[in-house]
């Protein structure tokens, strides 16, 4: 059921199920496999083991503000285990993402100090502020973050109280026995409250957007649903791939043996089993990990300008190069999604980017009724790195610091046009590496089922 349904021949030059110029590009599913499998899973493989990407902060104690809460925490399977303090590296620990990162004061301008040049920009500077009201201060700085704000498609979190550091390698996504009436109302409540679909009362999903139907939506609903269905793939080819093979017999050990389930992905995905829905959502997978792979090669001249800072001399320069290395083969992709070809309609457009934002935004809210912690945890995650791969995508201001040439400079400012938060670069690698991954995955399912 990979290449079985009828317009898998039709749609040869790409996998991609959207109309207009999006179907001309010349990708292949076999193209996205070599070039992931070989090229790039084993790059994040290595990469997202190192301290800067395996500590995520993000707050799990956020309560539902949709519906009363419905947690099942008491699975233990779902248990998030906290992170000891003494492993985080101290560098994560001292920064403040908001103003002067600890990553800054090891920079060319932060060491410069004594430069006459730099003084007299700080005195002018200090003059202005002295002369400020605290007031206007505050405004000041709610219009900053107002501003920063409207590009986001996601709540962002990490300064907020309860919010906590999590070791992502000793709370790996996996089968967790989450099912369900809560997992389906947040299915649901995804696809059906920010999918633009029919008013439909059907309680099955397939039932409500056929993969057919999506020929009367527009462009830019299509894509919206194919970026949460392929998200969607992604995870239940997760849990399928580390399923729970065997239970310890003890019930306060969480421990288990966890690989590879045939049936379950054959369940998940067949054609049988799925009216025939199962391989185009595979295919929305490739979707998603292509946008995803678009906005790494859109973002490289910025990314390759971070520092990626712990504090751990030694391996930040390891994971500077190996960032270096990894984006150089994300640009050498030759078939990118084309962002363009959304919102490329006028004012009827814009409206339509804003109702998109607001869409995504309460998906990143919905994160919150997950009755699982750890699914909470990787579907928070995914969805943040989601967002800030929209954002790069359709950042105004990430174009025009592009266009000036600003990563370019030799030094840039501490608070450039464009700037993301180690919060969001950890979501944006971390859920590249989870469709990565996903994809990885799949190969191997293939395999058995030849
Ligand atoms: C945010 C989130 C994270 C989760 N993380 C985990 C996890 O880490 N580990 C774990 O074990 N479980 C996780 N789950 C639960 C898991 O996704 C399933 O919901 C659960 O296993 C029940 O599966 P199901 O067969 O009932 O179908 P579901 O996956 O719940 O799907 C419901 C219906 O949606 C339709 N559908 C299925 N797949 C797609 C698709 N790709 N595109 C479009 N429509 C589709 C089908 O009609 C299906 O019946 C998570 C759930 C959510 C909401």
């Amino acid at each position: 059921y990979f290449n079985t349904p009828d317009d898998f021949d039709k749609s040869k030059n790409c996998f991609c199920e959207l109309k207009g110029s999006i179907n001309d590009c010349s990708c292949t599913v076999d193209t996205v496999d070599h070039f992931n499998n070989i090229k790039i899973y084993p790059r994040l493989k290595s990469l997202l083991v190192k301290n800067f990407f395996r500590f995520y902060k993000v707050n799990l104690k956020n309560s539902c503000p949709f519906w009363p809460d419905d947690s099942k925490c008491a699975m233990r399977f779902c248990q998030v285990q906290n992170c000891d303090e003494q492993h985080i590296p101290k560098g994560l620990i001292e920064e403040n993402e908001n103003t002067n990162s600890a990553a800054f004061k090891y920079t060319k301008e932060a060491q410069s100090s004594s430069c006459s040049e730099a003084e007299d920009y700080n005195s002018v500077l200090s003059y202005l502020d002295t002369s400020l009201s605290d007031q206007a201060h505050r405004e000041f700085e709610r219009w900053a973050k107002h501003d920063e704000a409207e590009e986001d498609f996601c709540i962002l979190e990490h300064q907020n109280k309860g919010s906590q550091y999590v070791d992502l390698l000793i709370n790996p996504e996996r089968y967790t026995g989450y099912r369900g009436e809560s997992a389906h109302r947040i299915w649901r409540s995804i696809y059906m409250e920010n999918c633009f679909g029919r008013k439909n009362e059907s309680k099955s999903l397939s039932d409500f957007i056929p993969h057919l139907d999506l020929n009367d939506m527009c462009l830019e609903q299509r894509a919206f649903y194919r970026i949460i269905s392929g998200l969607h793939s992604s995870i239940n080819i997760h849990l399928s791939a580390k399923y729970l093979l065997s239970e310890s017999k003890d019930f306060l050990d969480p421990q288990g043996i966890w690989g590879p389930n045939v049936e379950e992905f054959k369940r998940r995905f067949s054609p049988e089993t799925t009216n025939n829905e199962g391989p185009h959502w595979l295919r929305n997978l490739y979707f998603i990990y292509l946008v995803e792979l678009r906005a790494l090669a859109k973002a490289a001249p910025y990314l390759r300008r971070e520092e990626y800072y712990t504090g751990i001399a030694e391996e930040d320069e390891e994971v500077k190069l190996a960032i270096n290395d990894l984006l150089s083969v994300v640009e050498s992709f030759s078939s990118h999604f084309n962002e363009n070809v959304l919102f490329s309609n006028g004012v009827a457009s814009l409206k339509f980017k804003n109702e998109y934002k607001e869409k995504f935004r309460n998906i990143s809210r919905i994160m919150d009724c997950v009755g699982c912690d750890k699914c909470r945890l990787w579907g928070k995650l995914q969805t943040q790195g989601l967002g800030t791969a929209l954002k790069i995508l359709y950042s105004e201001k990430l174009n025009v610091a592009t266009e000036s040439g600003l990563w370019e400079r030799p030094h840039i400012e501490e608070n450039p046009i464009f700037k993301l938060t180690r919060t969001e670069i950890v979501a944006l690698f971390n859920a590249f590496g989870r469709l990565s991954t996903s994809i990885f995955e799949m190969e191997n399912f293939r395999k058995v089922l030849r």
